[in-house]
């Protein structure tokens, strides 16, 4: 096993890597699936294992053991950020959350969040605003009903969780002033940008011209982005400290805790208390859209994917949430979810088979650090494959198989969930950098998904069977499906329609 150290002597060992070539490494080794690849690698070589990608060293976890040792055991050693341009770029030198370096700015904007906006009673803050988000969705379902159009389930949801989080961000009066769709559009060029971004960082391109020059028009692009995204936020908060001002007994000034304040009233109020600038609180505001949208509609368009493909299992959720639901209610509301635990089931395994995120985001080692026997120099990127490692058969029964029982009472997995102390299932990270936004996502999720299951039955386009449903993916920091999911909405036949369809 090759080694590495001072003078003559090596002393340190490595873990283990498969035979690379000069000057690329490993990187001939991935392909456009890298967490497909990434997983037959670790099959061979185990679940701490060392590529290296161009001239960047990146280990690879891969196994429910080696995800603990890293986010665990040395969890303060991994917890910083690989350096970005495109992110220094677009977010203002990376002071935002997730691209920000391990460090003090990191610590404050963290805990800021993790104790004004993500908290589960402002979480819940926000039902009713939901509930009208999905209402406005379960409307324009039925016009397709109506008209007997098929709904393009993709592209549905991904503008339901833009909504969403736009109206938590900026206030009610979004739509009104097409902020939504503003935000859309600017979330897709981050998205493309920090995506292809991503890739190269992982896997570097093979010749330095090629790759400079890449990285030359990404960083030219993402200034653009910046300014745009600039200037919307910037109108926005001084949208926001107008109001401030003019409502000195209103619920804005002392509006932290009150039900409606938006993310910006909440971070304006508390800016002097957590020492952030004007920039920072533009750089959160891009987390919120950056990491909340896309990933919250692919666990909804992935459910629904695997819902109309298990028909059986479709039905068995739908008697639960519509026995759960008082009898001719409009819609599911939040407290009807509470005993839906089928649902939550179903929302855990598509997490499990689709993690959005399938390589959640790079770490970076600070400082050399003894895993399991191995040293893993200072600077070392990681890789941390959550798509093998909740495929894995030593952890999971019929692991490939789309099965939510396994979560429920008596199943293989019952007391296994996604809160970061159970290693063999990691859809939101785990340690320090885990996502703060899980409660967020999940209330997003959890009531869209017993909506459309509850006002709707679901059918195939003409021509379609359940098996050609495609689940072929392209990868990105967060992975889609190649084919967009078109489904088509009947009123449910089970004679109890909701009221509004009457
Ligand atoms: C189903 C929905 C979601 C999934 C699967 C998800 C997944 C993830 C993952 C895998 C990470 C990286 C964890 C790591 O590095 O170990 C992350 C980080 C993050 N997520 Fe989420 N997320 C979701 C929803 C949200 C929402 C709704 C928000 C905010 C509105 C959000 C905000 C963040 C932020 C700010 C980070 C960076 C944390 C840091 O670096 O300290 N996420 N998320």
């Amino acid at each position: 096993r090759r080694r590495y150290g001072s003078n003559q002597q090596p002393k340190h060992l490595l873990p283990p890597s498969p035979p690379g070539l000069p000057i690329i490494g490993h990187l001939h080794l991935v392909g456009d699936r890298p967490h497909v690849s990434l997983r037959s690698l670790a099959a061979k070589h185990g679940g701490l294992m060392l590529l290296r990608l161009g001239t960047v060293p990146n280990l690879v976890v891969s196994s429910r053991r080696a995800a603990q040792l890293i986010m665990r055991t040395h969890d303060h050693a991994f917890a910083s950020r690989p350096v970005s341009t495109v992110s220094d770029a677009l977010l203002y030198g990376s002071s935002d959350i997730g691209f920000a370096p391990y460090g003090e700015h990191w610590r404050q904007v963290r805990k800021l969040v993790t104790t004004h906006l993500f908290t589960v009673k402002k979480v819940n803050s926000y039902r009713l605003a939901r509930q009208e988000e999905v209402r406005l969705v379960m409307d324009k379902i039925r016009e397709a009903v109506a008209g007997s159009k098929a709904v393009d389930i993709s592209e549905t949801m991904n503008t339901f969780a833009n909504d969403i989080v736009s109206r938590v961000v900026s206030g009610k009066f979004f739509r009104a002033e097409g902020r939504n769709k503003l935000f859309r559009e600017l979330i897709e060029t981050n998205t493309r940008l920090i995506g292809g971004f991503n890739l190269q960082e992982y896997f570097p391109g093979l010749a330095n011209s090629l790759s400079s020059l890449t990285s030359w028009f990404a960083s030219n692009q993402a200034d653009e982005a910046h300014k745009r995204w600039d200037e919307l936020l910037e109108t926005i908060i001084i949208d926001h400290e107008g109001r401030r001002r003019t409502s000195e007994n209103g619920h804005v000034v002392g509006g932290v805790e009150q039900e409606d304040s938006d993310f910006v009233d909440v971070l304006l109020s508390v800016q002097k208390e957590f020492s952030v600038t004007r920039d920072h609180i533009k750089a959160i505001l891009m987390d919120m859209f950056g990491a909340g949208t896309d990933t919250s509609s692919l666990v909804l368009e992935l459910a629904m994917a695997e819902l109309m493909r298990n028909p059986h299992l479709m039905t068995k959720l739908q008697a639960e949430v519509r026995e759960n639901t008082p009898r001719g209610q409009e819609m599911v509301a939040q407290d009807n979810i509470v005993r839906m635990t089928y649902l939550r089931a179903v929302v855990k395994e598509t997490l499990r088979l689709h993690p959005p995120a399938p390589l959640l985001l790079p770490r970076l080692s600070m400082v050399d650090c003894e895993v399991d026997g191995y040293t893993i120099p200072s600077g070392t990127r990681v890789i941390i494959n959550e798509w093998a490692i909740s495929r894995d058969p030593e952890s999971w029964e019929k692991a490939e198989e789309f099965m939510p029982e396994r979560f429920m009472d008596g199943g293989s997995a019952t007391a296994v969930d996604f809160r970061g102390n159970d290693f063999q299932f990691v859809p939101f990270g785990a340690g320090r950098r885990m996502c703060p936004g899980l409660n967020f996502g999940m209330a997003t999720v959890e009531i869209m998904l017993a909506n459309l299951v509850y006002c709707f039955d679901w059918g195939l386009p003409a021509g379609m069977e359940e098996e050609d449903i495609d689940m072929t993916e392209v990868f990105g920091v967060t992975v889609h499906p190649k084919e967009k999911l078109v489904l088509v909405p009947k009123l449910r036949g089970d004679g109890v329609h909701a009221l509004h369809a009457e």
